[in-house]
C-alpha cells in the first residue's frame, strides 16, 4: 500500500519531500518516481540516522506481516509487527514525529460485535496479526496520553488494489478474483461464498489516510478510527464482475485457516465517528470498485503484453 500513498503525498507535498522505504528491491517505476531507501524496521540505529539526515517530520509505518502469512510464521510476525513497531514508536516520540500506523478489521475477534463493529468494543483477536495490531493501537494511544505523541491510526478494511500483489492476507481473494477473471476466467476461492467482510478501494484508503493525517488535532475525539466503504461476499463480487464478464466461473475450496480468521472478523464496520469528526466519506461502492478494477487490471495486463479476456 505504501507506493500508492507515497504517490498521492508527493502530488501534494513535492516528490523530493516524501521518502519511500522497504527491505525489498522496488520495481523500476517505483525507483524512478521519487526517493527510495532501504530501511529495516528492526534496525533502530539506521532508522534514527534516516530520520535525522532527512529531517523527517511525519512517519507512516506500513511494514507488517498480514493475517494468513502471520499464522504461518508467528515468530517473524511478532518480530516485525511488535518489535518493529516499538522501534518506530520510540523514534517518533524521540523526534516529535507525527506517526500514522494502520490497524485493521483483523484487530477484532469472535467476541467482538460483528455487525457492525464500533470503534470501542471488546477486542480479543485470535491471530498474531490481530494481537499485534491491538497492541499497536494501545501503545500509540498510551504514548499519546502520557507524552503527547501525535499518534494516528485507522482500522482499514480489506484493501482492493491493482498494483498491490496480495500480501498474505485473508481478504486477498478479492484482489485475485479480478486477475483470474481477466486471465483464465476461473477463480478458486479459499473462502465460502457467503463470507461477508468490509472492503475498500485503495484510492479511498489513501485519501482517508491523508485527510486524517491532515486533520487538526482538536477535531479528533479518538486516536484510532474505523473507516468503512462497503461489505461484500465472494458470491456478490463475482456476480458484479459477471455484469462485465458473464462467463466468470468461481469454485469454492475453503481453506480452514483463512475461513476461521474471516469468520472471526466484523461483517460491517461502524465508521460514524470518522464521518463526524473529520468528514470521512468513501467514493467507491461495489459497482464502482468492480468497474475500476476490471479497467485497471485489463490495462496492466495489456501493458505487460499478457492476453486479456
Ligand atoms: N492490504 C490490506 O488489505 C490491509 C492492510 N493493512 C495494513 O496496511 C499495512 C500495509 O499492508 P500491505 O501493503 O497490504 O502489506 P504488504 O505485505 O504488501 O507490505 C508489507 C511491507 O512490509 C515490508 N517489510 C517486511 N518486513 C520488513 C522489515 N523488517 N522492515 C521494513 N519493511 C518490512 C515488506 O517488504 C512489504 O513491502 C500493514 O500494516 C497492514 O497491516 C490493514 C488492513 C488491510
Ligand atoms: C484486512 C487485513 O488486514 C489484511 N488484508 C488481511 O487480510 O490480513
Amino acid at each position: 500500500l505504501g507506493v500508492g500513498l507515497a504517490d498521492m503525498l508527493r502530488k501534494q507535498y513535492g516528490t523530493e519531500n516524501v521518502i519511500l522505504s522497504d527491505i525489498k528491491k522496488p520495481p523500476p517505476n517505483v525507483y524512478s518516481s521519487g526517493p527510495f531507501v532501504y530501511a529495516d524496521v528492526l534496525d533502530y540505529k539506521h532508522l534514527r540516522e534516516l530520520i535525522i539526515n532527512n529531517r523527517i517530520t511525519w512517519l507512516v509505518h506500513y511494514s507488517a506481516l498480514l493475517s494468513a502469512v502471520g499464522e504461518a510464521n508467528v515468530a517473524l510476525a511478532r518480530k516485525i509487527n511488535i518489535t518493529g513497531l516499538h522501534n518506530v514508536l520510540d523514534l517518533a516520540l524521540e523526534h516529535c514525529l507525527r506517526l500514522f500506523v494502520p490497524s485493521t478489521i483483523g484487530a477484532f475477534g469472535p467476541s467482538s460485535p460483528r455487525d457492525p463493529a464500533p470503534d470501542l468494543c471488546v477486542q480479543r483477536p485470535r491471530t498474531i496479526y490481530g494481537v499485534s495490531k491491538v497492541h499497536g493501537e494501545l501503545m500509540g494511544e498510551y504514548l499519546h496520553h502520557k507524552y503527547g505523541l501525535d499518534f494516528r491510526c485507522l482500522r482499514y478494511p480489506g484493501v482492493i488494489s491493482v498494483n498491490t500483489p496480495p500480501g498474505g492476507g485473508t481478504t486477498d481473494y478479492a484482489v485475485q478474483i479480478f486477475h483470474d477473471a481477466l486471465s483464465t476466467g476461473h477463480h478458486v476461492c479459499y473462502l465460502r461464498p457467503d463470507t461477508r467482510l468490509p472492503m475498500m478501494h485503495i484510492s479511498d484508503c489513501h485519501r482517508a489516510t491523508i485527510e486524517f493525517m491532515q486533520s487538526p488535532e482538536c477535531q479528533l475525539s479518538l486516536r484510532t478510527y474505523n473507516i468503512a466503504a462497503m461489505s461484500f461476499t465472494p458470491e456478490e463480487v463475482a456476480q458484479e464482475i459477471r455484469k462485465h464478464l458473464p462467463h466468470l466461473k468461481v469454485t469454492y475450496n475453503p481453506d480452514s485457516v483463512r475461513q476461521t480468521i474471516a469468520d472471526s472478523w466484523p461483517i460491517r464496520f461502524d465508521d460514524s465517528n470518522a464521518r463526524r469528526d473529520w468528514g470521512w466519506a468513501p467514493a467507491f461502492g461495489l459497482e464502482e470498485l468492480v468497474a475500476d478494477m476490471l479497467r485497471s487490471v485489463r490495462e496492466k495486463r495489456t501493458d505487460e503484453g499478457l492476453p486479456v479476456r
